[in-house]
């Protein structure tokens, strides 16, 4: 579960976000539209937990977080969210297995190769795990992204833009797989977009 109230935050004094209060249940889907520069990406990130909000309130899993240390928020982070960033992010001197374990080693787990095969192989890319993640094309980076945020079974999945590099075919596999990954692990998935194609897809929305 994550929900928000009253959040508000500033890159300056022009700069100014004041966000509509989100809510999303475990297994539930939120979807966020907003055009370009509306500030998807920033409210993605202070629900995160990588931005600190000026004002307001984030829930995480029942931890709320306002009061926490930074150690106690890395903590929440590692053990509870899934992050599928807008430009995926990738240490290019590991393999995409290592890449994908690397979730594992933040959150203090042993890393699970059986799972990341298996992630891997219902999504398409068990042929490239030992390749480096660079070789791999924009949409096959997608999908190992979406392998790496679901590695510690995360209590929420959150996605940037997760359809903006892909044709309509990779485009519904994708919303497919990440509705339905979260669903098998009772997941709030809560995904930011300007992409118009995931209008239908998505019962609970959001406009900024
Ligand atoms: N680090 C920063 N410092 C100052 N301004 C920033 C910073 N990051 C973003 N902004 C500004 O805040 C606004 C919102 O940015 P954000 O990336 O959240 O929007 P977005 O809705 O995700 O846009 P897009 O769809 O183009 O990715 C933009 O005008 C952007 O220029």
């Amino acid at each position: 579960m994550i929900s928000s109230k009253n959040l508000q935050f500033s890159y300056s004094s022009q700069k100014h976000f004041n966000f509509p209060d989100i809510f999303c249940a475990d297994s539930e889907t939120l979807l966020i539209l907003g055009q370009s520069g509306k500030g998807k990406t920033t409210l993605l990130h202070l629900l995160a937990l990588l931005l600190k909000p000026e004002s307001g309130e984030i829930n995480i899993a029942g931890n709320e977080v306002s009061s926490f240390t930074p150690s106690q928020i890395t903590k929440v982070r590692a053990q509870n969210i899934g992050i599928i960033y807008q430009r995926a992010h990738f240490t290019s001197s590991l393999s995409v297995m290592d890449n994908i374990l690397l979730p594992n080693y933040f959150a203090g787990k042993r890393q699970d190769k059986t799972k990341a095969i298996c992630l891997a192989e219902q999504l398409g890319f068990a042929d490239h795990l030992s390749k480096k993640a660079n070789q791999l094309s924009q949409g096959e980076q997608q999908r190992v992204s979406i392998a790496r945020a679901l590695m510690n079974n995360p209590n929420v999945i959150l996605a940037d833009e997760p359809t903006s590099s892909l044709d309509d075919n990779n485009c519904q596999k994708v919303i497919e797989l990440l509705k339905s990954q979260s669903k098998l692990i009772d997941a709030s998935l809560v995904v930011v977009t300007h992409d118009q194609r995931l209008k239908d897809e998505f019962a609970n929305q959001i406009f900024l």
